[in-house]
């Protein structure tokens, strides 16, 4: 009976992968946020999300017809943080399997990038990071009745003006202290895969997931009291810097001997808005900030470009953000892009740039991705 739930279950891997790759390995979701109280007096959407859940149109000021586009999924303004994250859960289940999968929000300050990716409290509007931790605890733990045994480990990081910043280093030793960061550099190993040198990694419990969330809980904290936040007109708690939430894991099974070692990259990108809308430009710290987030942005629209054109270089080391999501990106992994949306018509023309920019990334086809697994024995 182990023989065959062994087998079994490796072939649930294998078909979970083949359906991933038939999907394509590069996937964009759309979701728009609700108005919120200080969208102001008006509240019709300037975006329609169709009926298939798969397209939306957009009203822009600029022209009399609206605009309509296709992406993987259109989650409208009802759609709650369970709803999102049971279609993003598959791809988070690859990372366990022995994949580098990144997961990645864009949009403008205050669309929802960060609701989607952390959201808030310990229920109902959690958001993609603590309910991919859960998962993965709960898996690792049922897996350990198949002879599996993982390890995971967590860092989170800041890019912040092109520097890198380890948002855990005050829990170096376990305990939490004011430790300046020191500054961090991307270097590829001798297999060829990107880390970031002396980045702190805080190892999470896998026996017991209820002790493990709480460890994530208190990471979590940690960061949030470390990460770099100022105020701009559009949002006062507005994030300058793209963060980077890391999970390694490393899984041994002890009766076949098979190793896998996945990735799972959950990043909130900074605000794509433009300096004009932000009021950046009347500030000089404001407006290097702003000509940073755009220049890294503008640097994965090349990434996406040139993988979508099949060009021969692709250019992963022109900023911090491409290089350290290379391996996700270069056709080893698996990506998927929330694209977030305001409903205002005041921000109906940054809503469409977002969206252009998502159907260039949509255009992508990674290849075929590598699964990190070893059989020892
Ligand atoms: N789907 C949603 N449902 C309810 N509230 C939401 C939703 N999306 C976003 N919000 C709320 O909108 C506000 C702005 O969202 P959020 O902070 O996630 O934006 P952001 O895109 O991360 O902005 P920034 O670029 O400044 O980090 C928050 O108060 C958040 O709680």
């Amino acid at each position: 009976m182990e023989v065959q739930l062994l087998s079994g279950e490796a072939l649930r891997r294998q078909m979970h992968n083949r359906i991933q790759e038939l999907r394509g390995n590069i996937r964009v979701f759309v979701r728009t946020r609700p108005f919120l109280p200080n969208d102001g007096a008006s509240t019709a959407s300037a975006i329609d999300v169709l009926p298939d859940g798969e397209a939306l149109s957009i009203l822009d000021t600029r022209s009399p017809t609206p605009y309509e586009f296709k992406f993987d999924k259109v989650f409208p303004p009802s759609s709650g943080q369970d709803t999102v994250f049971q279609e993003v859960a598959d791809f988070v289940q690859s990372a366990l399997d022995g994949y580098h999968v990144c997961l990645f929000s864009y949009g403008q300050t205050g669309s929802g990038k960060t609701h989607t990716m952390q959201g808030s409290g310990n229920g109902a509007m959690r958001g993609i990071i603590p309910r991919a931790v859960e998962q993965i605890l709960q898996q690792a733990q049922v897996m350990q009745s198949q002879k599996w045994n993982f390890t995971v480990s967590a860092s989170f990081l800041e890019i912040y003006n092109e520097d890198l910043k380890d948002l855990l280093v005050s829990m170096k030793g376990g305990k939490e202290t004011s430790t300046n960061p020191p500054k961090l550099s991307i270097k590829r190993s001798r297999e060829g895969k990107s880390f970031v040198d002396g980045l702190s990694e805080v190892m999470i419990d896998t026996r017991e997931p209820a002790t493990g969330m709480h460890q994530l809980e208190a990471l979590m904290g940690v960061a949030a009291r470390s990460r770099s936040v100022a105020s701009t007109k559009m949002n006062s708690q507005s994030s300058r810097s793209h963060s980077v939430f890391m999970l390694n894991l490393h899984g041994y099974n002890e009766e076949t001997g098979a190793e896998v070692s996945g990735a799972l990259n959950l990043c909130d990108l900074a605000g794509s808005e433009r300096l004009d809308r932000s009021g950046a430009s009347s500030d000089a710290k404001r407006l290097r900030e702003t000509q940073a987030i755009n220049k890294s942005l503008s640097c994965l629209g090349d990434v996406f470009n040139a993988l979508a054109t099949g060009a021969s270089h692709v250019p992963y080391r022109n900023s911090k953000l491409t290089y350290l999501l290379q391996d996700c990106l270069s056709g080893d992994g698996k990506a998927l892009m929330f694209v977030n949306l305001s409903p205002t018509t005041a921000s109906s023309n940054e809503s469409l740039c977002s969206l252009r920019f998502a159907q260039r990334v949509n255009q992508v086809e990674l290849g075929k991705p590598t699964k990190h697994i070893q059989y020892n024995r």
